[in-house]
């Protein structure tokens, strides 16, 4: 047996280097670099290795561990999950920092890469620098955090571990149902520890993506199904993006008149303007798909994992004879809601029923419902586009709380911006082809709804997780996956100031994005949340310590978050009107840095939710008569939905 004298991470860097994937007959270079952030627990082994040899892997430097390791998330979702980067990390405090990360790539879906260093094999110098020290266990170490948010976990004792640690590694990695942060921790020692790795190692490996083909009887059972309905519904989730099939989604909703909706992750598989898309399904869909899905006898999930807010709390399907039919190549999913299950690739299961149903000519009942829903949810969106702040009358959308807040707002920031008329302003003035990226706040509830999405594949939410934060990390990731095309980030602020280092890595990359910050002075949506339950505005708008009662009810904080940003090299721009987003807009456009434009906008003004339910914990006990009403309603509501 051939072997080559390599360390382990010499070793590791070099298998790196030979994975490939196949899908669909073409093979891609799977990992194409590493973030770093050196510390002493990985620049000596990992690092070294990088220096001398790092092959064809790009090697880039993070700010934040979380932030490059979101943005790896992000850069892999983009190219469907078929490119990753991986990331490497210190021991300690840089490791804990990717631990947020590994939770929204293992919640999402998303093949993430995490090599986080480790205290010491060897355990001579314990405690080294960082290491937390458990009394009941020494083999416990930060990095058993991961565990919880890890689909596959393995620590590298010894250097042969590394063969079969990489192994599993890349079987989860490429694996479509299974995907997610896969850990593999790298002991400070072992990492400069050398051993003689047979050749064999690292021969090049194609990792094949098969499309899993759907059981005949899977098909049988499906079609029988659907034959019997008369109004059912698809929801495109996630799944149809990733095996890229979109065409076969519309042929087969045009060919049996089936409309769908899109779930966050499914947005801009297919152009919103398409006939049959009803745009966005459950908590922060549009009224059309509401109004459908509350009808549906069968509802047909495409690659959705049917989360809360996709299935409104498994309230939104309220025909009392409606069924649910899951095509997921993942059979965890496939399971979910007692559904008839087609565990296998969206596209092959589409074309395949497809076929079946033609051979039976199958149809729908509807009529001229999809087309008139689909009208009636347009008239609202223009509506909502049009809502501008007037003194004396203004009822905001979200709810009508804070009347005092809104003139204390316009006075202070100058601005009577309302939320919905930036985001049509943006929609309408951004390239046709340019990319849309976002994770929390009221943002997503507001684009999942409104965002017309006119070419495919330009619509990057992160809700799994909705980790705040992700919005700047995820865009450099995407223009790192997409450098041709204009990127837009659209954060709140408190997304903004909980996580934007990556911003300097898009200025040291020269990989231009355009932050669009939406500043309410709030964690606005949850202000919503708490207040149309019962509470008052309890520590969600951003106010000073207030010395009289001792509470956070001072005055707005007021930051200028485009003077900040002028201080990296970004090229910013303050907003308080429509004619000024205009003027900025059109000069972001020129701009070859990154820009942001710090739009102060009207707290209230995003949109409400459209005849769907959330279920979220209400204190059954309270003084507070409108929280006994708000625990009543949720009680009712309960009633009429299902219970698993
Ligand atoms: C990492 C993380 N922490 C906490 C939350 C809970 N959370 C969701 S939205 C939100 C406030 C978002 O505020 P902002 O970004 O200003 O958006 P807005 O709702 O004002 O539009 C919080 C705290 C989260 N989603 N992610
Ligand atoms: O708690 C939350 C409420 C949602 O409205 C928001 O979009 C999400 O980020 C979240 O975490
Ligand atoms: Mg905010």
């Amino acid at each position: 047996m051939k072997t080559i004298r390599l360390t382990t991470a010499q070793a590791l860097v070099k298998f790196l280097n030979q994975q490939y994937v196949e899908f669909d007959g073409k093979e891609e270079k799977f990992v194409q670099g590493v973030f770093t952030i050196f510390g002493h627990g990985n620049v000596l082994g990992l690092g070294q290795a990088l220096e001398e040899n790092a092959g064809d892997l790009r090697v880039y430097q993070g700010r934040n561990e979380q932030g490059m390791a979101l943005a790896a998330t992000a850069y892999a979702k983009q190219n469907h999950r078929r490119k990753i980067i991986a990331c490497t990390s210190s021991v300690g405090p840089g490791a804990a920092n990717m631990v947020t990360a590994a939770g929204t790539a293992s919640a999402n879906n998303i093949p993430l890469l995490l090599l986080p260093g480790d205290t010491f094999a060897t355990r001579q110098p314990d405690p080294v620098l960082q290491q937390v020290e458990h009394y009941h266990n020494l083999t416990v170490t930060t990095n058993d955090a991961f565990r919880a948010v890890s689909k596959y976990w393995d620590r590298v004792s010894r250097p042969e571990h590394l063969m079969t640690a990489m192994i599993n590694a890349m079987r989860v990695l490429t694996d479509p149902a299974n995907t997610g942060a896969v850990t593999v921790c790298l002991p400070q020692d072992v990492q400069g520890e050398a051993y003689e790795f047979p050749e064999y190692f690292f021969k090049k490996r194609v990792h094949r993506i098969d499309r899993r083909v759907p059981t005949e009887s899977d098909i049988k059972e499906a079609v029988a199904l659907i034959k019997e309905k008369k109004k059912p519904i698809i929801v495109c989730g996630g799944g149809v993006r990733y095996s890229e099939a979109a065409e076969a989604l519309k042929s087969f909703s045009e060919k049996f008149n089936i409309p769908y909706g899109e779930t966050q992750a499914g947005k801009s598989a297919v152009e919103s303007s398409h006939s049959h898309n009803l745009g966005g399904i459950g908590i922060t869909g549009t009224l059309a798909s509401n109004l459908m899905a509350k009808e549906a006898d069968l509802v047909i999930g495409v690659g959705t994992r049917y989360s809360d807010f996709t299935t409104g709390s498994k309230q939104l399907f309220q025909n009392e004879n409606v069924q649910f039919l899951s095509i997921n190549t993942s059979e965890y999913h496939a399971y979910k809601l007692d559904a008839t299950k087609v565990v296998g690739d969206a596209k092959l299961a589409l074309q395949k029923l497809e076929e079946e149903l033609s051979n039976i000519d199958y149809k729908s009942s509807y009529s001229d419902e999809i087309q008139k829903a689909k009208e009636a949810w347009n008239k609202e969106v223009d509506r909502l586009y049009s809502i501008r702040y007037e003194e004396n009358e203004f009822i905001p959308e979200a709810g009508d709380h804070l009347p005092h807040v809104l003139p204390e707002f316009a006075e202070q920031f100058g601005s009577t911006i309302t939320q919905t008329e930036v985001l049509e302003f943006i929609n309408e003035h951004v390239a046709d082809d340019a990319i849309v990226v976002g994770a929390a706040g009221s943002l997503p509830s507001d684009l999942q709804r409104m965002w017309k999405s006119r070419t495919p594949n330009t619509y990057h939410m992160e809700y799994g997780y909705s980790c705040m934060g992700y919005e700047v990390s995820g865009a450099l990731g995407v223009k790192m996956a997409e450098p041709e095309k204009e990127v837009y980030v659209m954060t709140g602020d408190g997304s903004y100031l909980m996580l934007h280092s990556e911003l300097v890595t898009s200025i040291q990359e020269r990989k231009k994005i355009n932050i669009v910050l939406i500043d309410n002075a709030a964690f606005g949506c949850i202000n919503n949340l708490q207040m149309n339950n019962g509470m008052g505005s309890f520590g969600t708008e951003f106010r000073y310590r207030n010395e009289e009662t001792g509470k956070m009810d001072g005055d707005l904080i007021k930051i200028d978050f485009a003077k900040s940003a002028e201080g990296y090299g970004v090229k910013t721009y303050q907003v308080t009107t429509i004619e000024q987003l205009k003027e900025a807009l059109e000069d972001s456009k020129k701009q070859e840095v990154s820009t942001l434009l710090d739009i102060k906008v009207l707290p209230k003004t995003m949109t409400r939710d459209f005849e769907s339910w959330w279920n979220i914990g209400v204190a059954e006990t309270s003084k507070k008569q409108a929280i006994q009403d708000a625990y009543e309603r949720k009680e009712s509501v309960l009633q009429t939905a299902r219970k698993y």
